[in-house]
């Protein structure tokens, strides 16, 4: 599902006012009819004080339109407008005079007004400020929102957050409300996924209204969300008259004294997700332990017994993946710098892999087109350097990963594929796979995609989707905390299978952070 700008967003709405030749207020009317019938569908007329904060703009006018329905279908309302501007829409203005018209009087919150009392048992709709926000809000503005966070009521926010920009970090944390839930217009935002500022949306949803579908298709997007409908696509069937050799032989390269689980980790990852043959080239200490963990690995040792000091493949390997549990010993490092220049193909790298990288900028010239870096943010930071807020993070990564032509997978909550100018957002996985290992998984899925012939982009984004999945398997059935990498590993086929199962119902867009 693309993820559109704010920008594209308002031209989205002028091209469907255009081609429907409907008034901008029907579409609000539609809008804030999807807001009520979400409401209206799980409250079925329970007598809750419903408190509505509404802004001057069109976010308030949604509000305002929500307020007239609510109250026509007997439900107990109280309506604020948060009067911080005398620059009110028109659309506004029309669903204020219509409020009138059905006898609700909004009380007016004023820059010097005393804030309303808020009990917890009261429902708060946000429509505050919606993706027009373009400045700090207003201290007073910023107090009752502060009030509102305060007063753990269950918040309602319509489109996004008041007081949370769409392309930006907030101009003040403290200003942004802290939704329970937010019911969003057509598209997700971009910020609900990012880790500064997805922190206030606890839960969210798309309320289709309607959008011009021919301005939705054919409009680029620079960040795409990455859910079932887009992955299913991606899978490459296998074929009835093949053999291991057609899904490839990849090698996972990485392991030292102490380190060989993630090995293990990653070569077993990347049989279970369907690569035909694996080899591991480790030092020789893990070769008893590796042979006897996953027999169907091939392992080839070096002539160290702690670490890899020279790195020998006597065949030409569909993929590799490296830097797993490898360390950062000195002949380590020359090895990893040697092999870079020997190889050609795509690589996956992780771990000291990548801190190497970090520690040697001048090798990354040496890393194959097209690789595949799968930095947490700390080995992003690491690579890159330092960032001021996420927006810049996601710039300079796009930056990174075109000038030296590779995939970059920032891995956390939500992990962010970066390739050629765009960033795939991933909807899949949960706290529980915060656990070692998991990282080493993600490796050798991906490696085992590339090994089938996946490209590296894809290869990163469906991996990284049902390395998510698989987690969120493993955790129906372990729950977060005594989840382990290898649990993941367990999941991966089910987690094939999960892709492909058919929807009880129709699918909405939704998700928890
Ligand atoms: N296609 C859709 O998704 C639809 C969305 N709708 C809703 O419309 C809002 C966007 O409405 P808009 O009127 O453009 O913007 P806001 O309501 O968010 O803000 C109103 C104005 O407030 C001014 N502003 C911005 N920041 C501040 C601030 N910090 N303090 C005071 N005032 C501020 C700004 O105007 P200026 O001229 O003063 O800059 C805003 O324009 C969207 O989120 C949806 O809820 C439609 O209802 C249907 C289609
Ligand atoms: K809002």
């Amino acid at each position: 599902m693309k993820i559109f700008t704010a920008r594209q967003i308002y031209e989205a709405d002028k091209s469907t006012i255009q081609k429907e030749q409907i008034k901008s207020h029907e579409l609000m009317e539609r809008a804030a009819t999807q807001l009520f019938e979400w409401m209206h569908s799980r409250l079925r007329g329970t007598q809750v004080n419903i408190k509505l904060f509404c802004g001057i703009g069109n976010n308030g006018g949604d509000g305002l339109v929500l307020a007239r329905k609510l109250n026509e279908h007997g439900y107990s309302i109280k309506v604020y407008v948060v009067n911080y501007s005398d620059k009110r829409s028109e659309d506004f203005l029309l669903n204020l005079e219509r409020l009138k018209d059905g006898k609700v009087w909004p009380d007016f919150i004023n820059a010097e007004s005393d804030l309303p009392e808020i009990s917890p048992n009261d429902i708060v709709v946000d429509a505050i400020f919606g993706i027009g926000l373009n400045r700090a809000p207003d201290a007073w503005v910023g107090n009752l929102i502060k009030h509102i966070n305060s007063s753990r009521a269950f918040t309602l926010s319509v489109d996004v957050p008041s007081g949370l920009p769409v392309d930006r970090g907030p101009w003040e944390p403290s200003y942004v409300v802290n939704s329970s839930y937010v019911l969003s217009f057509q598209v997700p935002k971009l910020v609900f996924f990012l880790p500064e500022t997805g922190v206030y949306v606890n839960q969210w949803e798309i309320l289709d209204i309607g959008l011009d579908q021919d301005y939705m298709i054919n409009t680029e997007t620079d960040f795409e969300l990455i859910g079932r409908p887009e992955v299913l696509p991606m899978y490459r069937p296998r074929l009835k008259f093949s053999h291991k050799g057609t899904y490839g032989h990849s090698v996972i390269v990485g392991g030292s004294y102490g380190k060989i689980g993630a090995v293990q980790l990653a070569s077993n990852a990347c049989l279970s997700i369907g690569s035909g043959l694996v080899t591991a080239f480790i030092p020789k200490c893990g070769y008893d332990s590796l042979q006897t963990a996953v027999p169907e690995v091939m392992v080839l040792t070096g002539s160290r017994e702690k670490n890899i000091s020279g790195i020998e493949i006597p065949f030409e390997p569909s993929v590799v993946g490296i830097g797993v549990g490898i360390g950062q010993d000195d002949d380590t490092v020359s090895a990893f710098g040697n092999f870079l220049k020997r190889v050609d193909s795509p690589m996956v790298i992780d771990a000291d892999g990548l801190n190497i990288l970090s520690q040697n900028p001048e090798m990354l010239k040496d890393v194959p087109a097209l690789s595949i870096l799968t930095p947490h943010p700390r080995e992003l930071e690491r690579l890159m350097g330092q960032w001021s807020s996420d927006f810049e993070k996601l710039e300079k990564a796009k930056a990174f990963a075109a000038h030296y032509n590779l995939v970059l997978v920032i891995k956390g909550a939500h992990t962010i594929t970066i390739y050629n100018g765009k960033g795939y957002v991933n909807t899949t996985g949960n706290p529980g796979m915060a656990t070692a290992g998991s990282g080493d998984v993600l490796t050798g899925m991906i490696t085992g995609l590339v090994a089938q012939g996946y490209s590296s982009v894809e290869a990163a984004i469906f991996g990284v989707y049902l390395h998510g999945l698989a987690g969120d398997l493993g955790v129906s059935s372990k729950g977060y905390e005594a989840l382990k990498a290898s649990n993941i590993v367990e999941h991966i086929g089910n987690a094939f299978s999960d892709v492909f199962r058919q929807p009880e119902m129709e699918q909405k867009e939704s998700g928890q952070n």
